[in-house]
């Protein structure tokens, strides 16, 4: 008789950091900067409570009945998301946006490296941010291949 079918399944926690920023970049002018980011170019910066929502995948362990460990999946977003943002100035005090505009699109990014890092490979399937209730960014590790 065929063995049973391995289920797949997606889980996801939650977690929120508070951090402020600035919209601004260094490839344009601080004219073309204040045009293009208007209000979140304000030098001082302005602040956020990012909501991030981590989704992971894989088949349903028939011993343990998980796909991973949510305890484990807590302590790697502790890890990648919350020792490095929360409560920093992303500009200033994470050295990867001193290059990169701390968008909410590449906050996402940053995340999702991190916790590629730590993770099973192949696992991590979503990482979705909320900059607040309305601005929301997915990123789901897709690239366009490089046309260099
Ligand atoms: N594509 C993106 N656009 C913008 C981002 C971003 O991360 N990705 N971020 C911002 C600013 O950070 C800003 O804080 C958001 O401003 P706004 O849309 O005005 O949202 P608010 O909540 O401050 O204003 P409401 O009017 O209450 O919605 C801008 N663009
Ligand atoms: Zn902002």
């Amino acid at each position: 008789m065929a063995p049973p079918a391995a289920r797949l399944a997606r889980v996801s926690r939650t977690v929120s950091f508070s951090a402020c920023h600035r919209l601004h970049s260094k490839s344009l002018s601080d004219e073309e900067n204040l045009k293009l980011f208007g209000k979140c170019n304000n030098p001082n910066g302005h602040g956020h409570n990012y909501k991030v929502i981590v989704t992971v995948h894989g088949e349903i362990d028939p011993v343990s009945g998980m796909v991973i460990n949510l305890t484990d999946l807590k302590e790697y977003m502790q890890e990648a998301i919350m020792e490095p943002l929360d409560h920093k100035n992303l500009d200033k005090d994470v050295p990867y946006f001193a290059e990169v505009v701390s968008t909410t699109e590449n906050v996402a990014v940053f995340i999702w490296e991190n916790l590629k890092k730590l993770l099973p490979m192949g696992t991590l399937y979503k990482v979705k941010v909320y900059e607040t209730d309305q601005n929301i960014v997915v990123y789901k590790g897709e690239e366009t291949v490089s046309q260099k």
